[in-house]
């Protein structure tokens, strides 16, 4: 029971995460998975999927049944998840928890459009179902392609497997972008609809199942710190980058003709300002927090000047980390035609009291200089300095930077007096590391939104309103590009196409070099 509250107290936000606390322990289920042979299904799916046995928190008869069009037997399965989870696992490999999980999976093989493939699957489940005592409760994941979503969840129905009894739940997990445009998020959303209910439906965007991306709500409601500059009154601009240092690799199915701005502005990078932008939630529950990010999502407004707030690239060869990289156009299964752009920067505002004439700056890429994700709130300079120019040259803007990855943590750049007998100020860092401060490791985003799922647990991920509202932000930008057939080429290892620095040039803005 919780303690009742001081009279007089303010109501607490991070309640809902106290609560959490308690051990959080999957019941018995069955994941099933389509795309199994995916560069996701492969490198974090299965891993994060054998780090939860290996922590314990997945019930023992646990099982896992792959769908492929491979003419694979159950074993065969079985060793590809073996060898994921071998490379990509976070926890120590133990026999025995691999041999606990193993003799559950299971693997059906079929076209997404083969009937007769569909009812082997749903047999397939059920008995295993039986055997390892699941209680009907099944998972689908959705890791393909997202034109293959709408076929995956008519054969669910027609297969029968989506329906459950009163004892039972069906849920189904179906991965970003959802659609390619608001028309065809609607679209999808009926079709799914018509065979889920609303709360068994997991969108997911695996941003938000990152421990630092979790982190800015901590920063932001748990502190007194923060939130008096957290405004138009101090903030000059705002960075959010997510950069890539590989390339498109095997996925040129998946890839080419999305896009970078369809494959992570329309989820992740605008999923992090509605973050870094929203009011504080009156809880952390689903519809609070959804709540929330949607009132950011329908406040975001365009710029007039689409050519002049945007910049679109595409990598052309170059060298990374001293090896020589291919330019896009040669990467395998990709057209040598193809228009598709790996690179992606816009201007947003959000129209607001707290951020009125604040921009937002997103950018993302591939090939670029390195792998990095960051969030920078940019302050304003101070108004007046009492020191002559040459003592303040290398002062800079002050500048909180949340860093999501790889070095996780959060940057307070500010000047500092040199040491020394004249007032000279520079530019410092004060860093907070999440491996210097905790000595618990941060569970893999996959771990996270994995168990979510199987627990029943939905605020971290996005409903459909805000999957519709970024589409409106997006759509009319994707169609100004395809109007004007803007694309430019940036060299592999570089920080994207000049147009992207000229964007800021033009607002006397640069872009951090992180
Ligand atoms: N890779 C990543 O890091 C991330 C990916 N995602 C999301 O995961 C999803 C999958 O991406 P990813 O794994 O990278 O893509 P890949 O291209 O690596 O894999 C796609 C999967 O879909 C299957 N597939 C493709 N076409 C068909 C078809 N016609 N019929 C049946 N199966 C088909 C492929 O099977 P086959 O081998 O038979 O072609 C493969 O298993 C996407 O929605 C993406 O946005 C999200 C976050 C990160
Ligand atoms: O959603 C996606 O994310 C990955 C990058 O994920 P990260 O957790 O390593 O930042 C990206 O490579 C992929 O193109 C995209 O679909």
């Amino acid at each position: 029971m919780r303690e009742p509250a001081m009279p007089g107290a303010v109501p607490n936000p991070l309640r809902d995460v106290r609560d959490r606390r308690l051990p959080r322990i999957a019941g018995p289920s069955v994941l099933v998975l389509f795309g199994v042979t995916g560069d996701l299904a492969r490198k974090k799916l299965m891993p994060a999927i054998y780090d939860l046995a290996n922590r314990g928190l997945l019930p023992p008869g646990f099982g896992l049944v792959g769908f492929a069009r491979r003419d694979w037997e159950h074993q065969d399965f079985a060793q590809v998840a073996y060898e994921a989870v071998r490379e990509h696992a976070r926890t120590p490999f133990r026999e025995d928890v691999w041999r606990q999980l193993s003799e559950g999976v299971r693997f059906v093989p079929g076209e997404l459009d083969d009937d007769a493939a569909f009812d082997r699957l749903a047999e397939t489940v059920r008995e295993l179902d039986e055997q390892r005592g699941t209680g009907g409760n099944y998972a689908f994941y959705l890791s393909l392609p997202p034109k293959l979503f709408p076929d995956v969840v008519r054969q669910l129905k027609r297969s029968g497997l989506s329906e459950s009894d009163e004892r039972s739940w069906r849920r189904v997990v179906i991965e970003k972008p959802f659609g390619h445009d608001l028309a065809s998020a609607q679209d999808l959303n009926q079709i799914v609809d018509d065979v889920f209910p609303p709360q068994s439906v997991f969108r997911i965007d695996h941003y938000l199942g990152k421990e630092t991306v979790q982190n800015i709500l901590a920063l932001r409601f748990a502190n007194t710190l923060f939130e008096p500059i957290w405004n138009r009154g101090y903030v000059d601009h705002v960075q959010i980058t997510m950069a890539e240092d590989i390339g498109v690799g095997g996925r040129a199915g998946y890839y080419d003709g999305i896009g970078a701005a369809r494959d992570v502005i329309q989820n992740h990078l605008l999923q992090l300002l509605a973050l870094i932008a929203m009011e504080e939630p009156t809880s952390f529950g689903a519809d609070a927090l959804r709540a929330e990010k949607e009132k950011v999502l329908s406040a975001v407004v365009l710029p007039r000047d689409l050519e002049g707030a945007t910049a679109r690239g595409q990598y052309a060869a170059g060298w990374q980390g001293g090896s020589k990289v291919r330019g896009y156009l040669e990467e395998d299964g990709i057209p040598a035609d193809s228009r598709t752009e790996t690179y992606a920067a816009i201007k947003l505002e959000v129209d607001s009291r707290r951020w009125a004439g604040v921009p937002f700056y997103l950018r993302t890429g591939k090939r670029l200089g390195r792998r990095v994700t960051e969030v920078a709130l940019v302050f304003q300079r101070a108004p007046h300095l009492p020191f002559t120019t040459t003592e303040t040259s290398e002062l800079g803007h002050n500048a909180l930077v949340i860093r999501v990855q790889p070095d996780e943590g959060v940057t307070l750049r500010f000047g500092s007096k040199v040491p020394g007998t004249a007032m000279e100020v520079r530019d410092v860092n004060m860093d907070f590391a999440y491996g210097a401060s905790f000595t618990e490791a941060s569970p893999e985003a996959y771990e996270r939104l994995i168990l979510d799922v199987l627990i029943g647990d939905p605020p971290l991920f996005p409903r459909q309103e805000e999957v519709e509202l970024s589409w409106r932000i997006l759509d009319p930008i994707i169609e100004h590009w395809a109007e004007t057939g803007k694309l430019d080429q940036y060299r592999s290892g570089t920080w994207g196409p000049a147009s992207a620095d000229e964007l800021l040039a033009r607002e006397g803005r640069v872009w951090r070099r992180p």
